[in-house]
């Protein structure tokens, strides 16, 4: 991310994209920005128009205090949202990376990239969705480190968006605190082949290895189409079918047409009258951009 050069600057535009993670057996590493966004403007202003009220945000601004040891100027931000809240494409990160680096902006960046990344994923609690909305394209993750590659623009992501919310918090609370030795070996290798297939863009290799022993039993229990919708998606050629995030987003990847797997997903839902949206998105290979005015 470039900030433009200084000049007075009233207020800062941040457009971040949504991001799928953990991509089945990837837990809290792997992580892909998409084509859909929010729209973050923050502005200094008066006591009487700050509206900074909302937890996360005041968690976000005193984060931002302690790390330059300066008072935040008082603000009012608003979101405009493409975003739905609480579905496992992100939209926590955007508003932590949105308020950081539009507040960044307007007090002349004592913050560099690295450190604005490092705080929002400090407050996220795990890396795989600050860093693809920040960096864009797939991004393969620590806290510490992270790789990065371009996602062809014939990859497609089907998102079934059902309307059942589920907090990320309260979501990863239920998972187990350790799992058998047998289960991890099989989620390494089925990660790292993941990893292999998006950065050789071999994306033909996919298939069958959307396996999970670490989250997905343990969030699938309160999504109980789950198994039909698999199968829906993967017969019209998917090629992986798993929990965005911790859900409750039923993320499908095609290479190319996405057309039968939304037609698919669209008639199985339909028969099991589960109510959802299905949102076809492309890769973003951008992450944030910030303009000022
Ligand atoms: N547009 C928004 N306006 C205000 N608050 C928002 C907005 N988007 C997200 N939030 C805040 O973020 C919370 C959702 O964060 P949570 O981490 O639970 O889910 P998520 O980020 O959508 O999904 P995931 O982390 O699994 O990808 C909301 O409950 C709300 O507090
Ligand atoms: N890896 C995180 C992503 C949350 O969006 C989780 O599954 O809890």
């Amino acid at each position: 991310m470039s900030i433009p050069p200084r000049k007075v600057i009233k207020g800062c535009r941040v457009k971040i994209p949504a991001t799928t993670t953990n991509f089945g057996p990837g837990f809290d590493t792997f992580g892909a920005a998409l084509s859909l966004y929010n729209v973050i403007t923050v502005e200094k202003t008066s006591e009487a128009h700050s509206s900074v009220h909302h937890p996360m945000v005041v968690e976000t601004l005193k984060e931002f205090e302690k790390r330059t040891s300066r008072p935040c100027p008082l603000i009012k931000w608003s979101v405009k949202s493409q975003i739905p809240q609480a579905r496992g494409l992100g939209s926590s990160a955007t508003i932590r990376l949105g308020l950081l680096a539009g507040i960044n902006a307007l007090e002349d960046s004592p913050l560099k990239n690295d450190e604005i990344l490092d705080c929002a994923i400090e407050l996220e609690g795990h890396p795989d969705n600050v860093r693809p909305a920040f960096q864009g394209g797939f991004i393969l993750c620590s806290p510490q480190k992270a790789f990065r590659c371009r996602i062809d623009s014939k990859v497609f992501f089907i998102a079934f968006v059902p309307q059942i919310e589920i907090s990320t918090q309260l979501s990863r609370k239920i998972l187990p605190e350790e799992v058998k030795l047998k289960d991890a070996v099989e989620n390494i290798q089925r990660a790292s082949m993941i990893a292999v297939c998006f950065f050789k863009k071999q994306y033909i290799d996919l298939p069958g290895l959307f396996v999970d022993h670490f989250h997905e039993p343990y969030r699938l229990k309160y999504i109980p189409y789950w198994e039909e919708l698999k199968k829906a998606a993967l017969g019209a050629g998917a090629l992986g079918f798993y929990l965005s995030g911790s859900g409750s987003t039923l993320m499908s990847i095609t290479y190319g047409d996405p057309t039968e797997v939304v037609q698919a997903l669209k008639k199985q839902s339909t028969k099991l009258a589960i109510e959802g949206d299905i949102l076809v998105l492309k890769p973003d290979n951008h992450g944030i951009r910030l303009s000022t005015f």
